[in-house]
């Protein structure tokens, strides 16, 4: 039960935050994976009872740390916090340690360059000699740099937008989903930085153990639960002659498994669909000559 136990290294463990916007959604795409924990009574440490994985809950900041260092194998975090923590290891010549193992559809955010509203705002080098407030000076300063603008950059652990009203700085560099904040504090976003969402992090190498194996069993089954998320599965008959006219109709499906109902004319078909099955689909294909329609979520696919 205990994280330090030598046993410990034959499990794969993987960091998740303890609690923030990422935690629940991690642990739910882990357990639609098929994982299951015993938690330890602090609530730090969950041991994996269906298979030898268990689960670190952490700050997010601490998340690339931990797997840098080998605590944990791998970890779920903000491609925000990955970059900006690479970029720098980079700086103080560690070089780059982690990668992106996968991108997990959640957590959708983006780091944008914000000024306040009353400035008209026409390109990068309008930054030149200001004062810009963020959590994030690596992926800031890789930007100034990239677009030849020297500003300087005035590092802030929270509530960054408040800084150009405080007098600290001229404009912001932030994380914006609904833009709530922003409009808030009278600042607009200009530029994005980085498309950030969260993503499973892992070591530059593979792991080579049987934590590797283990890690592959559970990247095939992160691949289809995140494929399957958003998708239904779509079953209906039709007479054969009709299939030119169906099949456009579905063009985020996978390609339709067909069967032969009776005779040669009538046919079942199901085809797995990645996008909504809304009523007025529905309707277009009944009109085109689907019969029978039917939608059925998805439990589980493995390609
Ligand atoms: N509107 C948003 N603002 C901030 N982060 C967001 C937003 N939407 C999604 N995210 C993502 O969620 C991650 C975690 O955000 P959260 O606010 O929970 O972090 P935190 O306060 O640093 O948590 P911790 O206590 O673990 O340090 C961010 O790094 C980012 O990737
Ligand atoms: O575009 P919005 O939907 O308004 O979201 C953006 C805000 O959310 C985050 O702050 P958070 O709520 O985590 O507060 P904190 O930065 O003070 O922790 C982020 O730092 C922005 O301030
Ligand atoms: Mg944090």
């Amino acid at each position: 039960m205990s994280p330090t136990t030598p046993a410990a290294r034959d499990r794969l463990r993987i960091a998740i935050q303890k609690s923030g916007r990422l935690a629940e959604p991690a642990r739910s795409l882990l357990a639609s994976c098929g994982l299951s924990w015993r938690e330890s009574r602090d609530r730090l440490f969950c041991y994996g009872e269906t298979l030898p994985v268990d689960l670190l809950l952490v700050r997010d900041d601490d998340i690339p740390g931990l797997i840098a260092e080998g605590v944990c194998d791998l970890g779920i975090v903000g491609r925000n916090v990955l970059v900006e923590q690479d970029l720098d290891a980079q700086a103080a010549g560690r070089g780059a340690r982690l990668r992106e193992w996968r991108p997990l559809g959640f957590g959708a955010c983006r780091l944008a360059l914000a000024v306040p509203e009353g400035w008209a705002w026409h390109e990068p080098s309008q930054l030149a000699g200001r004062r810009i407030a963020t959590s994030y000076p690596q992926l800031l300063t890789r930007w100034l740099a990239d677009n030849c603008v020297e500003a300087r950059v005035v590092v802030l652990s929270g509530s960054v937008e408040i800084a150009p009203r405080l007098g600290q700085a001229d404009a912001v560099c932030d994380l914006v989903s609904s833009g709530t904040t922003l409009a808030a504090n009278q600042l607009k976003p200009v530029l994005t930085l980085l498309e950030s969402e969260a993503v499973l992090a892992g070591p530059a190498a593979d792991l080579d153990d049987v934590r590797g194996e283990l890690a592959q069993l559970l990247l095939r089954r992160l691949d289809g639960a995140t494929r399957i998320r958003h998708s239904k599965l779509l079953m209906f008959q039709a007479t054969r002659q009709l299939l030119p006219q169906l099949l456009p109709l579905l063009p985020d499906a996978d390609a339709p498994t067909v069967m032969q109902v009776d005779g040669e004319d009538r046919l079942a078909l199901q085809a797995l669909c990645h996008g909504a099955l809304t009523w007025q689909r529905l309707e277009d294909l009944r009109r085109a000559g689907a019969r029978g329609l039917m939608v059925l979520p998805v439990e589980g696919m493995l390609a």
